[in-house]
């Protein structure tokens, strides 16, 4: 359950005035997220997703977040759309949060996803990077090379109560990543957290993206690497090279990855399974007893860590060439 701010009918009520949204039949928070407090609100003019951001989102990033996903509506993206208050703002305060209204999305994530999900997934990040070109707004990756060891560092001195000998190897991963980080490779907007709870389907067909709140500009074939991490490992921690080779196809099928990207793909793998590791660990260590939300392992990401760093080449992935 990730609702870290809880809010009354009343002030809802209240805010709801600002929006065309009907008047409030029902409200209730959702169990599913980690970073923001999110709500399913029924109002007369049906059900809409009330967030209200919390620690990790930086108040002046919601401009690039909340435009970003009215830009890649408007090219036809399949994504939430936040409703526009009266003053035509995105953004309101509810409860001493930043907080928006957004489209309620059809469908549901899948918890047991096959080849032919990752296929559509990986097409359909292949459209959202393309459809990103021209978002006049940019936002830094916050959490990329450059802001992993600052993280790493609130961390690293309670890293072996999680496993033993772990900051030692964690340390020597960050400065291998740091000194061989690649520069030169294609990029633009990226969604930098499309995990399967953040893919709708409607049956076996993709019906949206939602969780823009790390989107960023960032190497195109970084956010490869995310979803190659996210979909296509099985839960005893094997790579599952069919689904690989099928996100991956999918991914070409729109942008074909560049030479220069593929030979990246085990090292921005790497890279991004540590990001994820690191977040993880942090929320491990510090969220309180008693906090209404799911934490995720920060080994499961270790583990994909240790994978990629005996991978010599991308056809290993499924990549063909
Ligand atoms: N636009 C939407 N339409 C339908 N459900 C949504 C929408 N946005 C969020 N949700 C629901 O809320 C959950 C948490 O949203 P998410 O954005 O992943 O959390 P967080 O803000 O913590 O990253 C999702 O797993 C989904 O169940
Ligand atoms: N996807 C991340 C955690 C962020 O979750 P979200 O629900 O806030 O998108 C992970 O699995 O570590």
């Amino acid at each position: 359950m990730a609702v870290y701010t809880d809010i009354t009918e009343d002030d809802l009520s209240r805010f709801l005035t600002a929006y065309d949204a009907g008047t409030l039949l029902s409200y209730k928070g959702i169990a599913e997220g980690v970073e923001n407090s999110n709500f399913l609100l029924h109002t007369t003019k049906g059900a809409f997703i009330l967030t209200l951001y919390e620690k990790r989102v930086d108040p002046n990033d919601l401009p690039f977040f909340l435009g970003l996903m009215h830009h890649l509506a408007e090219r036809g993206l399949s994504c939430p759309l936040p409703l526009p208050r009266s003053d035509g703002a995105l953004l309101g305060e509810l409860s001493g949060r930043p907080a928006a209204m957004i489209s309620f999305l059809e469908g549901m994530w899948l918890r047991k996803p096959a080849a032919k999900h990752c296929r559509e997934v990986g097409r359909a990040l292949a459209e959202m990077h393309l459809a990103g070109e021209g978002f006049e707004l940019t936002r830094a990756n916050a959490l990329s090379v450059g802001g992993w060891r600052p993280l790493w560092e609130k961390s690293a001195d309670r890293a072996d109560e999680v496993e033993a000998g772990l900051q030692d190897e964690i340390a020597g991963e960050l400065a291998f990543l740091e000194a061989n980080w690649p520069k030169d490779l294609p990029s633009g907007v990226i969604h930098a957290d499309l995990f399967q709870d953040n893919v709708f389907f409607i049956g076996d067909t993709l019906s949206g993206l939602i969780d823009f709140y790390f989107a960023c500009n960032d190497l195109l074939s970084y956010d490869v690497s995310i979803c190659l991490n996210a979909w296509c490992f099985e839960k005893d921690g094997a790579f599952n090279l069919t689904k690989g080779m099928a996100l991956l196809e999918g991914y070409e099928s729109v942008r074909p990855l560049s030479p220069e990207e593929a030979v990246a793909l085990p090292l921005l793998a790497r890279g991004s399974a540590l990001r994820f590791f690191l977040t993880r660990l942090y929320d491990w260590l510090t969220t309180p007893p008693g906090a209404l939300v799911v934490k995720k392992d920060p080994l499961e990401y270790l583990r994909k860590l240790r994978f990629h760093r005996q991978i010599r080449n991308p056809a290993e992935y499924g990549l063909s060439r």
